[in-house]
C-alpha cells in the first residue's frame, strides 16, 4: 500500500479549509497568465502593422489596448500575490496552532523523546519551510504549467520556424536545474536536524546560565555554542555558494536563448519572411517558457526540504496523545476508596533498571501518606504515576475505584493535583499565577490559599499586592518564596487529593513547621501523598511509606518502622544526625 506523502497529510486539513481563496487564486493566476501571453503578441503586432508601415492609428488603437490590459494585469497579479501570500500564512497559522495544541496533549515522556529544543524547531522553522513551499505552490502551480503551454502555443504562432529554439534551450536549463537539485538536497537534508542542534544547546545553555557561570565553564560552553552552529553556517553557506553559481548559469543559459533567436530570427526578418515585432515577441515567449521552467524549480527545490520538515510535522502529529479518555472516561465509582496503586511497576524510556517495582499503596480522602526514601528511589516516579504524567509498565493504579488509565484525564487533574519539585510559575501577576488552575477563584480564595502556604507576607509585602509582576518562571522570588507560592496555587485549586513533591524543601525549619500547619488545615477533608526528607513532616503525616531503590521496603507509623524498617531507621538518625550538627 503506498503510504501518503507527509507533506500532502500534513497539509491536507488545511488546503480543504482554504478551498475557496484557491479557487479565487485559480482564477486570478488563469486570468493573469493570460494577459501575460497576450502582452508581447499586441506588441509584435504594434510594430509589424503600427511602426513598420508607419500607421499611427493602428499603432494608437493597439497602444492604447496594450496599456489597459498592462494595468489590468498587474493589478490582478498583484491581487493573486496578496491572497497567495494571505492563504500560506493562514495555513501555517492553523499548521502551528494544531501543532502546539497536539503537543499540549502529548504524555510527558513523548515531550522528553522530541525534546523541547526540537519541538520548538518544529513548531518554528520546520512550520516556515512548508509556509514556504505553500506560498510557492500558490503561484506557480496553475502559472506554470499555463506559461509553458502558452508560451509554447504563442511562440509557435508567431514563428514556427523557430520553434527549435525552445527545444533545446528548455532541456538545457532542465539539465542544469536537476544538476543543481542534485548538489543542494542532500544539504537541505542536512539542515533541520543542524538547527535542531543549536536550538537544543542554546537552550540548555541560556537554562543553566547560573551553573555555567558559577563553574567558569563560558569558554566551554562558547565553543560548544561555537561547534553546533558552524556545522549549521557551513552546510548555508554552502547553499548559498550553489545559489550564487546558479544565478549567472542560468542567466547565461536565458541570454544565450535570447541571442540565437535574435541570430536566427533576425536572419528572417531581413529576408522580409518574418515582421522584427514577431522576433521580439518570440523572445519573450521563449524568456516565459524558461522563467516559468525555474518556477517549477523553486517547487522542486523546496518540495523535499517542506517534506523533510512535513515528516517531523507529521510525527508530532501522529503521536497518539496522552489519554484516548481525555474527556468522558469511565466515571468514578466509589468516593471512599480513595487512591489505590496496585503492584506498579514503571521503567523510564532508556533506563535499565525499573524506578519502581511492584509499589502497592492506599490513600483515602482525609488521610495522609508520606513517601520517604533515599535520593534516586522513585518518590517522584511515584508521584508522577498517580496523577498520569507517565504510564505504568504493569499493575494498577485507580481512583475511587476507576482505573486511571480509562478515566477522564481533564476530571482526574481537576481531582487530584501535583505539586512538583520545581514547579514553574507562569508570568504575569501574582493573581494571574495564582488563579492558574483555576480562573474563576474569587480573591478570598486566593488570599486564603496564601495564608494557609505561610505566603501572605510575600503578597502584603509588595506595593502592588496581587497585581505585582511575576517574571517567567518566578524568577523574581526566592526559590522559598516561589515555593510557597506554588503551593498557595495549588490550595487555590481546592482538590480532593494533593501529591506533594518534597514541596518544603527550600524552607527554613520553622517556616516550614508553619506551613505543614497550614497545610494540614487545607487539606483536612482531603488525602494527600507528601514526599518528604524531613522528620518534621513525617511526624505529621497518619502512615509513613519507605522506598528503597523503587521497592517498598515498610509502611507504617513512625514508631512500628522504626522498630521493622532499617531504611527508615537510617533515615531518622541521619536526620538527628543532621540536627545536631545544625
Ligand atoms: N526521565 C527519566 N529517564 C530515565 N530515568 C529516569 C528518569 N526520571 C527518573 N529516572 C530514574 O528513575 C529513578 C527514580 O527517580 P525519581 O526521580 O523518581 O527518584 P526520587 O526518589 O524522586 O529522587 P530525589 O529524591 O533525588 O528527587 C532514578 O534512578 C532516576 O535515575
Amino acid at each position: 500500500m503506498r503510504t501518503p506523502s507527509p507533506t500532502r497529510s500534513v497539509l491536507r486539513p488545511h488546503l480543504r479549509a482554504a478551498a475557496w481563496p484557491l479557487v479565487a487564486l485559480g482564477v486570478l493566476q488563469t486570468l493573469s497568465v493570460a494577459g501575460t501571453l497576450y502582452l508581447p503578441h499586441l506588441n509584435a503586432r504594434i510594430i509589424d502593422e503600427g511602426v513598420t508601415r508607419g500607421d499611427l492609428d493602428t499603432v494608437w488603437r493597439l497602444g492604447s489596448v496594450m496599456a489597459v490590459l498592462a494595468v489590468l494585469q498587474l493589478l490582478i497579479a498583484g491581487t493573486a500575490t496578496a491572497l497567495g501570500a494571505y492563504i500560506s500564512v493562514r495555513i501555517a497559522r492553523d499548521l502551528r496552532a494544531a501543532l502546539f495544541q497536539h503537543v499540549m496533549r502529548l504524555g510527558t515522556a513523548d515531550v522528553r523523546g522530541f525534546t523541547p529544543a526540537s519541538l520548538i524547531t518544529r513548531c518554528g522553522n520546520d512550520v516556515v519551510q512548508v509556509q514556504m513551499l505553500v506560498l510557492t505552490m500558490c503561484t506557480t502551480v496553475l502559472t506554470v504549467p499555463i506559461t509553458m503551454i502558452g508560451a509554447v502555443v504563442m511562440g509557435l504562432r508567431e514563428e514556427p520556424r523557430l520553434t527549435w529554439l525552445m527545444a533545446v534551450a528548455v532541456p538545457a536549463l532542465v539539465l542544469v536545474v536537476l544538476g543543481f537539485a542534485w548538489l543542494a538536497l542532500p544539504k537541505y537534508r542536512r539542515m533541520q536536524p543542524q538547527i535542531d542542534r543549536v536550538n537544543a544547546v542554546l537552550r540548555e545553555q541560556l537554562t543553566g546560565l547560573r551553573d555555567v557561570r558559577a563553574a567558569n565553564r563560558e569558554d566551554h560552553e562558547q565553543r560548544r555554542f561555537e561547534q553546533v552552529n558552524s556545522a549549521l553556517i557551513d552546510t548555508s553557506l554552502s547553499v548559498g555558494r550553489l545559489y550564487l553559481s546558479f544565478g549567472p548559469i542560468v542567466a547565461l543559459l536565458m541570454n544565450l536563448g535570447a541571442v540565437a533567436v535574435v541570430w536566427f530570427g533576425g536572419h528572417q526578418a531581413a529576408a522580409g519572411e518574418i515582421g522584427v515585432g514577431s522576433v521580439l515577441a518570440f523572445i519573450s515567449y521563449l524568456l516565459m517558457l524558461m522563467s516559468a521552467v525555474l518556477m517549477a524549480s523553486t517547487v522542486v527545490m523546496l518540495l523535499p526540504r517542506a517534506r523533510v520538515s512535513s515528516q517531523r510535522i507529521a510525527e508530532v502529529l501522529h503521536t497518539p496523545p496522552e489519554s484516548t479518555t481525555v474527556a468522558g472516561g469511565t466515571p468514578w465509582r466509589d468516593p471512599e476508596l480513595g487512591i489505590e496503586v496496585r503492584g506498579a511497576t514503571v521503567r523510564h524510556p532508556g533506563a535499565e533498571q525499573p524506578a519502581l517495582r511492584e509499589v502497592e499503596l492506599r490513600v483515602r480522602p482525609g488521610e495522609r501518606l508520606a513517601v520517604v526514601g533515599s535520593t534516586g528511589s522513585g518518590k517522584t516516579t511515584l508521584l508522577q504515576a498517580i496523577s498520569r504524567q507517565i504510564s505504568i509498565d504493569s499493575g494498577q493504579i485507580s481512583l475511587d475505584g476507576t482505573d486511571l488509565e480509562s478515566a477522564d484525564l481533564v476530571d482526574l487533574r481537576r481531582r487530584v493535583v501535583l505539586v512538583p519539585q520545581r514547579p514553574y510559575l507562569f508570568s504575569g501577576t501574582i493573581r494571574s499565577a495564582l488563579s492558574y488552575g483555576k480562573p474563576d477563584a474569587d480573591e478570598e480564595r486566593l488570599w486564603q490559599a496564601l495564608r494557609w502556604a505561610r505566603a501572605e507576607r510575600i503578597v502584603t509585602d509588595l506595593p502592588a499586592g496581587l497585581d505585582s509582576p511575576v517574571a517567567p518562571g518566578g524568577t523574581n522570588f526566592s526559590g522559598g518564596q516561589r515555593q510557597r507560592l506554588c503551593l498557595a496555587r495549588a490550595l487555590v485549586a481546592d482538590a480532593d487529593y494533593y501529591l506533594l513533591d518534597d514541596v518544603t524543601s527550600a524552607l527554613d525549619a520553622t517556616t516550614e513547621a508553619e506551613v505543614a500547619r497550614g497545610l494540614a488545615r487545607a487539606t483536612a477533608d482531603a488525602g494527600v501523598v507528601q514526599v518528604t526528607q524531613r522528620i518534621a513532616s513525617v511526624a505529621e503525616a497518619d502512615r509513613i511509606l519507605v522506598l528503597d531503590r523503587g521497592t517498598v521496603v515498610g509502611e507504617g507509623n513512625h514508631d512500628d518502622l522504626l522498630g521493622t524498617c532499617s531504611t527508615y531507621r537510617e533515615f531518622v538518625e541521619s536526620q538527628s544526625l543532621e540536627e545536631t550538627t545544625a
